[in-house]
């Protein structure tokens, strides 16, 4: 059985569906990226997969457990990690106390090797922290009971480049030793650094679930073409050319058919300048979400549910 498993899960606020019948699996040992702009239903997913909140149709398991069955889903929280978007620590506590506080109820074998490597401050109250050093903290106590699952909503926010960095060299190693990490972000550069595989979420549903690799080499060429003069879009456009951008004499576009006959067709027109390369994720992101990359603060206005950041 997969660490998580997800059957139709829904998540409906009113109207609104935060959650619109969404299927996949994560696969054990693997880092599985979760990507979609602002209110897409990211942390939805996530606090319904920690039962923090219900869903209204559909369910998924999270190693084993069912997330309608509270008492199964507390017994395998102890071998799940969670680092919440948002931090509920107990402020007035100092760093200490808080990984103390987690460790009672889950244990903490990890812990001086991971203070080690993220070094947060420890003696002081945690409302004195920096948001980065919150979030060192945050990975601490993700990690010390050495989960088989560790789940992150945006891990690498407000870290630094170079602590973002020894995040990421952090997560492969633990990719490789076996952990399953499901982590959500919008920093693409990020998933497509460290993630095997992604889901990419619009508006509640699941629109795209792909091998990073796999996306990348199935998204076609990104094009750039410098030509002497302008020429008729009629003359130079063809099916294969999709996300086209004409500004004057330069064109832009990505190429889905075979390159040799990009090439061929190319050299019919004066061509002063080209580049033709790997698309990034980011443009693939783009091509799912057109101008809708900006979403979607919709019923930022309804009545929240739940606010609990933390796992119990
Ligand atoms: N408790 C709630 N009550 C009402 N609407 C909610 C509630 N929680 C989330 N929503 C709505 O559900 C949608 C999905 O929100 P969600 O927080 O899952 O998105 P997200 O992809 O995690 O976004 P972000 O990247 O900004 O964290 C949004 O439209 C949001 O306003």
């Amino acid at each position: 059985m997969a660490p998580i498993e997800i059957e139709d899960l829904t998540k409906r606020y009113g109207d609104l569906a935060a959650n619109d019948a969404v299927v996949f699996d994560v696969e054990r040992g693997e880092i599985f990226g979760y990507l979609g702009p602002n209110g897409a239903g990211k942390t939805t997913t996530i606090r319904l997969l920690l039962g923090l909140i219900k869903p209204t149709a559909g369910t998924a398991t999270v190693l084993g457990a069912d997330i309608r069955d509270r008492r199964a889903l507390t017994g395998v929280k102890t071998n799940i990690g969670y680092l919440p978007d948002t931090l509920g620590f107990e402020e007035r506590l100092t760093g200490t106390q808080v990984l103390d506080h987690f460790a009672r109820m889950r244990g903490d074998e990890r812990r001086a090797e991971l203070l080690d490597l993220f070094r947060p401050p420890l003696e002081k109250p945690v409302e004195t922290y920096s948001s980065g050093n919150k979030r060192m903290l945050g990975i601490v106590q993700a990690f010390m009971h050495d989960p088989d699952l560790v789940i992150m909503d945006e891990p690498t926010s407000g870290l630094d480049p170079l602590k973002q960095d020894r995040l990421h060299q952090f997560l492969e190693a633990e990719r490789d030793a076996g952990t399953t990490i499901f982590l959500s972000s919008h920093v693409l550069s990020e998933v497509q650094r460290v993630c095997d595989r992604v889901g990419i979420i619009r508006a509640g549903k699941l629109i795209a679930l792909e091998n990073i690799d796999d996306l990348l080499t199935q998204s076609g060429k990104n094009v750039w073409v410098h030509l002497e003069e302008p020429v008729e879009n009629a003359r130079f456009l063809t099916d294969d050319m999709i996300d086209v951008e004409v500004t004057g004499a330069t064109i832009q576009f990505t190429y889905t058919g075979d390159v040799k006959t990009l090439l061929a067709h190319l050299v019919q027109f004066e061509i002063v300048d080209a580049d033709i390369g790997d698309p990034q994720l980011d443009d693939i992101f783009k091509h799912y979400y057109g101008d809708e990359g900006e979403t979607d603060a919709t019923n930022e206005d309804a009545t929240r549910e739940d606010t609990t950041a933390e796992v119990e």
